[in-house]
C-alpha cells in the first residue's frame, strides 16, 4: 500500500493511499500523549497495525520516530506512526475497530459528516472507526486536505484515515459504505442520461462491495437518484444481504418534523411516527395520516386538514429545491445530519412504538408496494443494524394514490436502468414531472 506525499502525490488508479494512522489516546484530550509508536514496516497496510498480537502489548512505548520526511519520501510527519489500538480497546473497553467506506469524500456533505463520524456522535464513545474515503483523481488533492483538517481536529476514536480512488481497494472489509458521491445533473442534461451516468458508478461500487467489503455490511446510498442508485448497486452485489441496502429519505423525514411541528406550534421532538414513503423525488409522500404530534394523531391536533394535503405535502416534497435557490448549493449539513439520524437508527434500539425511515428493498412488503424496487418505508430496529418493516400501518384513498404515484415512477425509473441491473434493455419512459428535490 502507498503512502501520499503531501505535497506531490503520484498515484495509479489501483492504489489505495493511506495517509494515516491517527496517534492520540483519548487522554490526550488531558494533554497526554499515551502512545505506543511503532514504526511501520515499509509496505504498509491500515488493518496489520491495528491488531497487534497482545505479547506486543508490553513493549515499551518508544519515542516517535520523526525521521526528516525528504529522507523518507514515502511517509510524512504522523502518516509514519502507528499505535497499539488492542491494548487500547482493552484498557479502554472500546469495541472491535470498525471499517467505513465514505464515497464523494471530498463533498460537501461529506464535510460535514466525517467530522461527526469520528467524534463518536453516531457510533457512540466507545466505538474506535477507521474512514475510508473514497475519491476520483480529480478530488484526490482535496481528500489530502480532508484527511489533514481529521486528522488536526485530534479525535480520539478516530484511529485510521485512508484514501484512494479505487472502490476494491477502499472498500476493502468495510463494515459500512457510506455512498454520498454521485455527478449533478448538469444544464440541458436529460433525466434518463443522469440514471445512466450515475448509475455506472452504482455498478462499479455494487461490484466492488460485492468482491471486497464484510458479507454484512450496510450500505446507505445518498448520492441522488438515491432509490435508483440504491437498486443497482445491490443488484450488481448479490453476495451482500439486498436489506442491507438503504436509499437516505431521513432528511426529508427530518423536514417533514419540522413542519409538522412548526403548524402545530410545538417543539419538534413532540413530533413522532413520520413515514416518507417511495422516492427521494419530488412524488415523495410525506404521511400525516400515520404520524403523531404528543402521541396524538396530526389531524387530531392539526386541524387544518386542507394545509396538510395541499400544503404541507409539496413544502416537503420541493423543500430541497427551495433551499437550493437559497443557498445556491444543495443542503449539506442537514443532509450530514440525516445520514448520521440514518445510522443511529440502526444501530439503537427504536424508541417504543415509534419508527423511522428508510428507502429499502421491496422484497415481502406488507403494503402492497410493487416488488424489486428500493421504496422508502417506515423501519424499526433492534440496534443490531438490522430493521424490519412496521405492520400496522393505516392507508386511507389519499394516501394510497400518492404512494401508487412514487412507484409508478420508481418502477419507470427501473426499466431505465435495466441494463445496468442485469434486467434486460433499458426502456426509459420517465413521467415528465419527475425530478429530484433539487431540480425545480
Ligand atoms: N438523498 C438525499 O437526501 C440527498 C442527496 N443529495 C445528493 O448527494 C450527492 C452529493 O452531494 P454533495 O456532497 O453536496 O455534492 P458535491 O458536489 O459537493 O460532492 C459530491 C462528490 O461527488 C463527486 N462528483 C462530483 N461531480 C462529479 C462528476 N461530474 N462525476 C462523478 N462524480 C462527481 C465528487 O467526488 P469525486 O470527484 O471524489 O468522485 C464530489 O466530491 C448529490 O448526488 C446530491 O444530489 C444531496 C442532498 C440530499
Ligand atoms: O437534489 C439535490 O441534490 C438535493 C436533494 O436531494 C435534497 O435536498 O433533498
Amino acid at each position: 500500500m502507498a503512502v501520499a506525499e503531501l505535497s506531490t502525490p503520484s498515484y495509479t488508479k489501483t492504489h489505495l493511499f493511506q495517509l494515516s494512522q491517527l496517534s492520540f489516546s483519548s487522554t490526550h484530550l488531558h494533554s497526554q500523549r499515551r502512545v505506543a509508536f511503532r514504526p511501520l514496516p515499509p509496505t504498509r497496510n491500515a488493518r496489520i497495525c491495528c491488531s497487534v498480537a497482545p505479547n506486543q502489548v508490553q513493549a515499551p512505548a518508544a519515542p516517535a520516530q520523526t525521521e526528516d520526511p525528504k529522507n523518507k519520501p514515502e511517509c510524512f510527519g504522523v502518516f509514519c506512526l502507528t499505535y497499539d489500538l488492542q491494548a487500547e480497546e482493552e484498557t479502554k473497553s472500546w469495541k472491535k475497530l470498525i471499517n467505513i467506506a465514505v464515497s464523494g469524500a471530498a463533498g460537501m456533505i461529506s464535510n460535514h459528516l466525517l467530522f461527526k463520524l469520528a467524534s463518536g456522535e453516531v457510533f457512540g464513545p466507545d466505538q474506535p472507526i477507521a474512514l475510508k474515503l473514497l475519491g476520483s483523481e480529480r478530488s484526490f488533492q482535496a481528500l489530502e486536505g480532508v484527511a489533514m483538517e481529521l486528522e488536526d481536529s485530534l479525535f480520539p476514536l478516530l484511529r485510521e484515515v485512508s484514501i484512494g480512488i479505487d472502490p476494491y481497494e477502499v472498500f476493502q472489509d468495510v463494515e459500512w459504505a457510506l455512498l454520498i458521491g454521485a455527478k449533478p445533473r448538469g444544464p440541458g442534461m436529460e433525466r434518463a442520461d443522469l440514471l445512466d451516468l450515475n448509475g455506472q458508478i452504482f455498478v462499479e461500487q455494487g461490484k466492488a462491495l460485492n468482491a471486497v467489503a464484510s458479507h454484512n455490511v450496510k450500505v446507505i446510498v445518498v448520492g441522488n437518484p438515491c432509490n435508483t442508485n440504491a437498486l443497482i448497486c445491490l443488484k450488481n452485489a448479490p453476495n451482500i444481504p439486498a436489506k442491507n441496502f438503504h436509499a437516505l429519505t431521513r432528511l426529508d423525514e427530518n423536514r417533514a418534523k419540522c413542519q409538522l411541528a412548526l403548524k402545530a406550534g410545538v417543539f419538534y421532538d413532540k413530533v413522532s411516527n413520520v413515514t416518507i414513503w417511495g422516492n427521494h423525488s419530488t412524488t415523495q409522500v410525506p404521511d400525516f395520516l400515520n404520524a403523531r404530534i404528543n402521541g396524538l394523531p396530526v389531524k387530531e391536533v392539526i386541524k387544518d386538514h386542507k394545509w396538510l394535503e395541499e400544503e404541507f405535502t409539496e413544502l416537503i416534497q420541493k423543500r430541497g429545491g427551495v433551499l437550493i435557490k437559497k443557498w445556491g448549493r444543495s443542503s449539506a449539513a442537514s443532509t450530514a445530519m440525516s445520514i448520521a439520524d440514518a445510522i443511529k437508527s440502526l444501530v439503537t434500539p427504536t424508541p417504543e412504538g415509534d419508527w423511522f425511515s428508510s428507502a429499502v428493498y421491496t422484497n415481502g412488503n406488507p403494503y402492497g408496494i410493487a416488488e424489486d424496487l428500493v421504496f422508502s418505508m417506515p423501519c424499526r430496529s433492534k440496534g443490531d443494524g438490522d430493521y424490519e418493516l412496521v405492520k400496522d400501518i393505516q392507508f386511507d384513498d389519499y394516501l394510497r394514490k400518492r404512494i401508487k404515484r412514487s412507484e409508478a415512477e420508481l418502477l419507470a425509473e427501473k426499466r431505465c436502468v435495466a441494463h445496468l441491473t442485469g434486467q434486460g434493455i433499458a426502456v426509459c419512459d420517465l413521467p415528465e414531472d419527475t425530478m429530484l428535490p433539487g431540480e425545480m
